[in-house]
C-alpha cells in the first residue's frame, strides 16, 4: 500500500510549542514498521511555526507574516533533525520536500514532484513533507497541510490517507465544547452539513480545524483515495488504520470516479476571482451533455477578472455547480453574454470556459 500520513501541529508539537518527541517517536516507529513489510510511506508534517516560535521566544503566535515566515525557517529545520534522528534507529532516511501551490499547478511541475517522490520511494526512504512557509506569500500559500496532503495523495495515487490531530476524528460537534458530541465513523461524500459541523476554528497552533481536514479528505475522495482522520495519539494508530481496522476514527471513502490532478487543483486548490451566472440550457449542456461554456448561456459575471483566472459557475438562482478556468477576462464575458455561437464568427475566443478546464462539483 501507498499511505500518505499527515501529523498536525497540535500532535507535532506541546501545548507550549515544545517538539513532542514521544509521539514523533511512536508514529515514526509505526512508520518504520509499515516500510519493513513493504508498504511505501510519505509523512506529511506541520509544526515548523509552532516550534519555531517557541524556540524564538514567542508567548504568543504574532499575527505578522513575516515574524511567522522566520519561524518557520527555524522550526523547520529542527522538524527535519528530530525526524532524521529518531529514524535512524530504524536505519531509514529521511527527506526533506518543502512544496508551494504551483508545485502541483504547474504540469511540469507536477511530474517533477512525482518523479522525485517516486524515485524517493523506490530508494526506501521516508519523504517529510511540508509547506514552503518560509518563502511563501500569503497570495501563494496553502497554510494548511491538509490539502497539502490530499494533493500529495493524488499526485502519487496513494491507497490511503491518514490524517492524524488532537482528536479521535470528525464529532458531530466541537468536542473541545460540546461533551455530548458523537464520532462519525463514515462518510461517504463531504457535504456541506458536514462542513458545517466541523467548521469551528482549530487549536492554537493548528491552522484550519476540522473542516480543512474534511475538505482535504474530500479532495482525497474525488482522487480515489480513502481518507482516515484519527488520534495521533491512539495507541498503534497508524498500523490499525493501515491494516484495515473497522471503527477507528472517521473514515471518508473513495470516489468510484478520480477527477484528473489538474481538474483535483481547479475544484478545490486554485482561489476563485469570480462568478459566473448561467442559464438552465447552459447549466444543462455542462452536466448532461459535457459541453464546454459558451457565452450564449452566460446570463451575468459577478467580480472582475483576468483571463486563466478561476471563476465559479452558478444557477441564476445562485447555486453553484461548477468551477473553471476562464479563457477571457470578465468585460469579454459581459460584454458577450446571451450571443450565440453562429453569431460570434471572427471573434478572437468561442468558448468562455473550455470543458478541459472545467469540473462539476456535484
Ligand atoms: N466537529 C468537530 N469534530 C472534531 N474536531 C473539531 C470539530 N470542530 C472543530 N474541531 C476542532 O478541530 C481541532 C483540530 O484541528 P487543528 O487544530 O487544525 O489540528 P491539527 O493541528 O492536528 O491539524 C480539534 O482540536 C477540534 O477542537
Ligand atoms: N506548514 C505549517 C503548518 C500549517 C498547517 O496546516 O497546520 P496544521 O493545521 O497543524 O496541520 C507549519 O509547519 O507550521
Amino acid at each position: 500500500m501507498r499511505v500518505v500520513i499527515k501529523v498536525g501541529s497540535s500532535s507535532v508539537t506541546d501545548s507550549k510549542g515544545v517538539i513532542d518527541q514521544g509521539t514523533l517517536l511512536e508514529l515514526i516507529k509505526q512508520m518504520a514498521a509499515l516500510m519493513s513489510k513493504g508498504h511505501e510511506v510519505v509523512l506529511v508534517s506541520s509544526g515548523a511555526i509552532s516550534a519555531g516560535l517557541k524556540s524564538l521566544g514567542f508567548r504568543e503566535r504574532p499575527s505578522d507574516q513575516v515574524t511567522l515566515r522566520a519561524a518557520a525557517a527555524v522550526g523547520q529545520g529542527q522538524l527535519i533533525a528530530t525526524y532524521r534522528e529518531i529514524l535512524a534507529k530504524y536505519q531509514v532516511e529521511a527527506a526533506q520536500l518543502l512544496m508551494i501551490p504551483g508545485d502541483f499547478a504547474d504540469r511540469s511541475q507536477y511530474l517533477h514532484a512525482r518523479e522525485t517522490l517516486s524515485k524517493l520511494l523506490e530508494l526506501g526512504v521516508l519523504p517529510v513533507i511540508n509547506e514552503n512557509d518560509a518563502l511563501s506569500n500569503e497570495q501563494l500559500r496553502y497554510g494548511d497541510n491538509d490539502k497539502v496532503a490530499a494533493l500529495v495523495a493524488n499526485l502519487i495515487a496513494a491507497d490511503h490517507l491518514v490524517l492524524l490531530t488532537d482528536q479521535s476524528g470528525l464529532y458531530s460537534a466541537d468536542p473541545r465544547h460540546y461533551e455530548e458530541a458523537s464520532l462519525i465513523e463514515e462518510v461517504e461524500e463531504v457535504n456541506a452539513e458536514l462542513l458545517e459541523i466541523a467548521g469551528a476554528a482549530g487549536t492554537e497552533r493548528g491552522s484550519g480545524g476540522m473542516a480543512s481536514k474534511l475538505l482535504a479528505a474530500k479532495m482525497a475522495s474525488w482522487s480515489g483515495v480513502m481518507s482516515t482522520i484519527a488520534s495521533a495519539k491512539e495507541p498503534e494508530v497508524v498500523l490499525r488504520v493501515v491494516e484495515g481496522e473497522e471503527f477507528l476514527g472517521t473514515k471518508v471513502l473513495a470516489r468510484p470516479r478520480r477527477l484528473s490532478a489538474r481538474k483535483l487543483w481547479i475544484a478545490f486548490a486554485c482561489p476563485t476571482s469570480g462568478e459566473i451566472l448561467v442559464d438552465k440550457g447552459a447549466k444543462e449542456a455542462l452536466m448532461v451533455n459535457g459541453g464546454s461554456l459558451l457565452p450564449a448561456g452566460v446570463v451575468a459575471v459577478k467580480g472582475t477578472f483576468e483571463s486563466g483566472s478561476a471563476v465559479s459557475v452558478t444557477t441564476e438562482d445562485g447555486d453553484c455547480f461548477a468551477k473553471g478556468i476562464v479563457q477571457m477576462p470578465s468585460e469579454d464575458v459581459l460584454a458577450l453574454r446571451g450571443v450565440r455561437s453562429k453569431d460570434l464568427t471572427g471573434r478572437p475566443y468561442l468558448e468562455v470556459i473550455h470543458r478541459d478546464d472545467l469540473v462539476l462539483l456535484l
